[in-house]
């Protein structure tokens, strides 16, 4: 957050000689720097006359430009003293407590500041705070309440964010960032890391990832989509009894074609005890027991009743018109799913097919292969969540909701692990914060090459962050950064995904990074990433960068089952829209045209659009 100051020199000699005004040049350089990204709106000064100071004082609080103001001087008990008097002149609300505080520690440097009659207050958005004229006195007082500043601006702007941040900060004790954002003209002019090539990346990510795999064991219904860490293995036959495949009589194969008496009814779910003799039947539903004795069952439709009881509504007697032959419409115990056979195997993904065969053989819970938390944090003073009031200059935090639904679009759930702002305190309380509840983090922009792209030093050298990747040759993408943590004993237990914060690089490497990533982690994908397909294109497409590029495809299937694909239009990063209908990706060399109607192989990461 950048704070607006305005500093108003009170002092008729300094007025009439402007140049004796050190107070005013001093009290500058230290709100400079005590906020390196503030902006120093105005620096005045006006002689001690009230109406001159009033009038300064409201032009600039009334046109909303100064978050604070500092007054300098007029504040003690010479009769030309008026700064406090025109203060509270324009004041709306008074805030005495700034003045105490200055007063209390002031108190213990010198008793003179018993004679200090400044005044602090509120009018609109601003607050106005006198200060002594002295340099060192003003200094000293600028010193004692600097630190309430942000969180005091927060309020008045209603800034919902930074107001937490704040009270996070002052909640757990909070130490600032190693991370200064002072020496920009030291910063370097060309990348520290070096440019790897995707499949090198891929490669050390599958080497450097935390040991995360562990077992868990859920209830049938909670284990949609996870991976089995367990071979399933039958502990009882499917069918468990022998069952009619077909509504029908069970007979004796043997008996031929002919009359039966049809002795009893066996409907699904009851258990005969009854044994069949030559020349009876049984009539039978589909999934009913076959009785004992029995061994084929015909199907009603190969009979006809040949007696009927005397009320005429039960069978006595049915002819079989076709030879049954041995075990015809039986199922027979273990047909299905023999005891002991390993029915589904362990790294398989649990689909709703699974459950069912799961469920089939009793069993209540499954062990599959724990997750890691995944955490989602996104970067940049710019970002209000899509949920709040757009400001000048801000736009919508659109990566949070595109890769948390990404993620979910995978089965995967990701917390939302709040907007850090541009600054290095706050990159490193959300990412403490994020860190703590989660294994793997994954955060959006601030990886380029700006004075403010802080993730990398903060990651670094605030949590001791090891980075294996910081560039990437690639379009789009080019500063995505893969990172691991230790804990205490040195044992790395993080993971960072810090993405570049385009819609469109974050999204795509969120595809080519963490889902493969993801899915290495639960066995179940060995890095060989999304499966590739041929494709014949439809139109010439062009890379004019240097890196080859990840084209995002729309690909079809035509009447004759071939596939064609096109590409999704203007891809620079910002477009978001190149994403929407894309379900693969082409690579595309650096500086070259793929000519219409060539078969190209296409990356499917979704299946293809109706
Ligand atoms: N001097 C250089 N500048 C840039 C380079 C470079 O190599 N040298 N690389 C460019 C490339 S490539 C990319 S990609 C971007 C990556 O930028 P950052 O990761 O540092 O991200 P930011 O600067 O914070 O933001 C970039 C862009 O994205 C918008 N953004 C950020 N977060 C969100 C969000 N959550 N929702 C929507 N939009 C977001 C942000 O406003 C910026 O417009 O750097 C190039 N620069
Ligand atoms: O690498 Mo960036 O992602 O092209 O815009
Ligand atoms: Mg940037």
């Amino acid at each position: 957050m950048a704070i607006r100051f305005g500093i108003l020199t009170v002092s008729t000699t300094c007025f009439i000689c402007p140049e004796k005004d050190r107070t005013g040049p001093e009290l500058e350089a230290c709100i400079q720097s005590a906020f390196p990204d503030c902006q120093i709106v105005f620096r005045k000064i006006v002689s001690d006359v009230r109406a001159d100071i009033r009038q300064v004082l409201i032009d600039f609080t009334d046109a909303g430009t100064c978050d604070v103001i500092f007054t300098a001087g007029g504040t003690g008990f010479a009769l030309s003293d008026v700064t406090p008097e025109a203060t509270k002149d324009v004041i709306e609300k008074e805030a005495p407590g700034l003045t105490y505080a200055i007063l209390a520690k002031s108190l213990g440097i010198t008793e003179m500041a018993m004679l200090s009659r400044a005044t602090a207050g509120i009018r609109k958005q601003t607050i106005i705070l006198n200060f002594p004229g002295s340099v060192k006195a003003s200094i000293e007082s600028f010193n004692i309440v600097k630190p309430t500043f942000f969180h005091a601006v927060a309020l008045l702007r209603e800034d919902a964010s930074q107001v937490t941040l704040d009270h996070n900060r002052i909640q757990q004790d909070f130490q600032p960032s190693k991370v200064s954002l002072l020496a920009t003209a030291r910063r370097p002019r060309k990348s520290l890391y070096p440019m790897l090539e995707v499949q090198e990346a891929l490669k050390i990510i599958k080497e450097k990832l935390p040991p995360m795999q562990k077992i868990e064991e859920l209830l049938l219904e909670d284990s949609i989509d996870r991976v089995l860490a367990e071979d399933i293995r039958a502990s009882r036959p499917v069918p468990e009894f022998a069952a009619s495949i077909k509504d029908g009589y069970a007979v004796k194969a043997s008996d031929g074609t002919g009359l039966r008496y049809v002795k009893a009814v066996v409907a699904a779910g009851d258990a005969p005890d009854n044994e069949l003799g030559p020349g009876e039947a049984c009539r039978i539903s589909t999934g009913a027991p076959v009785p004992r004795g029995a061994d084929a069952v015909v199907q009603v439709e190969d009979t006809i009743l040949t007696e009927a009881s005397v009320d005429g509504l039960q069978e006595v007697t049915v002819n079989i018109l076709i030879e049954p032959k041995l075990g015809q419409d039986i199922r027979q115990v273990g047909s299905d799913i023999a005891v002991d056979e390993v029915v589904l195997c362990k790294n398989r993904r649990i689909t709703p097919s699974y459950l069912g065969v799961i469920a089939m053989l009793g069993f209540e819970k499954v062990k599959v292969i724990k997750r890691p938390c995944i955490g989602i944090v996104s970067t940049g003073n710019e970002l209000v969540s899509y949920k709040d009031v757009l400001k000048p200059g801000s736009i919508y935090d659109s990566n949070k909701l595109s890769l948390l639904s990404l993620l979910k679009s995978y089965s995967y759930e990701a917390i939302d692990c709040g907007i850090s702002k541009d600054h290095p305190d706050s990159v490193k309380l959300t990412l403490e914060k994020a860190f703590s509840k989660c294994d793997l983090v994954i955060t959006t922009g601030g990886v380029s090459m700006g004075e403010f792209d802080l993730l990398k030093q903060v990651l670094e050298e605030d949590f001791g962050a090891t980075i294996h990747v910081g560039r990437l040759n690639m379009k789009p993408g080019k500063p995505t950064v893969f990172a691991t943590l230790s804990n205490n004993i040195g044992k790395i237990n993080k993971a960072v995904f810090a993405l570049p914060g385009n819609p469109v690089s974050c999204f795509v490497t969120t595809l080519l990074f963490v889902v493969p990533t993801l899915k290495y982690l639960e066995n179940e994908m060995d890095f060989k990433n999304w499966p590739k397909v041929n494709v014949t294109l439809e139109h010439n497409i062009s890379n004019k960068d240097a890196r080859p590029e990840y084209v995002r495809m729309i690909v079809l299937a035509n009447d004759e089952g071939a596939l064609t694909g096109r590409s999704t239009g203007n891809q620079i990063s910002s477009r978001l829209n190149s994403m929407v209908d894309a379900t693969g990706l082409l690579l595309v060399p650096g500086h070259s045209t793929i000519k219409a109607n060539t078969s190209v192989k296409v990356q499917l990461f979704r299946t293809l659009n109706l």
